[in-house]
């Protein structure tokens, strides 16, 4: 049965969740289930804090995790980062109060509070620089108002946060940050079918299905504006000088696409969701 690591709180939990149920796979009833069966996938799913979730696939107490790569560099575990998830994007900076810091340098010497200690200071040592790491658990951005350190570095995604407390980005950007999958080592029984089904929710998120009817003679222009994946699916229409074409597009392109093809010529474009994909 494949041991399978999820964050139990926080900003992926409930993303992750929802990805798991929209694969198939058995998901919590209440918050305070820790461990769910799906005898049916011969899948078990452990709710284990985020912070957690590489040390347990790292040891190989369990096989495969959703957590995020600076919570993976962070913790210094073996464990492998095997693809990229669609969601928990962030980056990892650097910030000050307004006007005080302005390059890397500047932090020699000073105290730079944040929860991700281990990622930090392998950052500021590969950079030749040495500060004073004070380690906190979180909202680190009210460290310096209160006077523990004189800079902070944490993860940013609106910047809300730091603004907030009168800070400023600077320097250069520690990690780029993502959800990610993790696998305890390569080729586990079972990890294709698993990844397999993520990326096909993910496919089926960043992508619609779109049918149009086209004059004949034009379908080398319009296969141009929907290539698809492999290449558009092309039917007769009962009126021979027409075509159906069906092809795959990015959600976030489909209405230049449908601008595009209507210009083109094409006419009754239809777009329509993808429930599930396996690509
Ligand atoms: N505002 C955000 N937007 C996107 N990703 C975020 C954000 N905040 C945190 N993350 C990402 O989520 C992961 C875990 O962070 P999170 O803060 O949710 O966990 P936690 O700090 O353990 O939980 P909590 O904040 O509830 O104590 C990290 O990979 C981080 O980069
Ligand atoms: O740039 P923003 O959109 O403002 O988001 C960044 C904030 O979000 C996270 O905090 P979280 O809510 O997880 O609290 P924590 O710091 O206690 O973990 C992160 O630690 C930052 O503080
Ligand atoms: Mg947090």
């Amino acid at each position: 049965m494949l041991r399978i690591a999820v964050p139990n709180k926080g900003t992926l939990s409930e993303t992750a969740v929802q990805m798991l149920h929209e694969a198939g796979y058995a998901t919590r009833r209440d918050s305070k289930e820790l461990i769910v069966t799906d005898a049916r996938n011969d899948v078990e799913f452990f709710y284990l804090r985020p912070r957690d979730i590489a040390t347990y696939v790292g040891s190989g107490a369990l096989d495969i995790g959703v957590t995020g790569r600076d919570l993976l560099l962070d913790s210094h575990s073996p464990a492998l980062e095997v693809e990229a998830l669609d969601f928990g994007g962030s980056t990892f900076r650097f910030a000050g109060p307004a006007g005080r810091f302005s390059s890397l340098d500047d932090l020699n010497g000073v105290r730079v509070a944040t929860s991700y200690d281990t990622l930090v200071g392998d950052f500021l040592e590969r950079n030749g620089v040495t500060a004073e790491l004070v380690r906190l658990d979180g909202a680190v951005e009210s460290a310096v108002r209160l006077g523990v350190a004189d800079a902070v570095a944490d993860v940013v995604s609106t910047g809300t946060t730091l603004r907030n407390q009168g800070l400023e980005i600077f320097g250069p950007v520690i990690l780029e940050s993502t959800g990610v999958l993790i696998a305890a080592r390569e080729g586990i029984a079972g990890f294709e079918t698993f990844q397999r089904r993520l990326q096909g929710v993910m496919v089926a998120r960043r992508y619609v299905l779109i049918d149009y009817d086209l004059p004949a003679e034009l379908l080398e222009k319009a296969t141009a504006v929907t290539p698809g994946l492999e290449s558009p699916t092309v039917s007769p229409l009962a009126d021979t000088g027409w075509l159906a074409v069906r092809a795959m597009v990015p959600r976030k392109d489909m209405n230049n696409v449908m601008d595009e093809l209507y210009e083109i010529g094409a006419r009754a474009i239809l777009v329509s969701p993808i429930h599930a994909a396996r690509i």
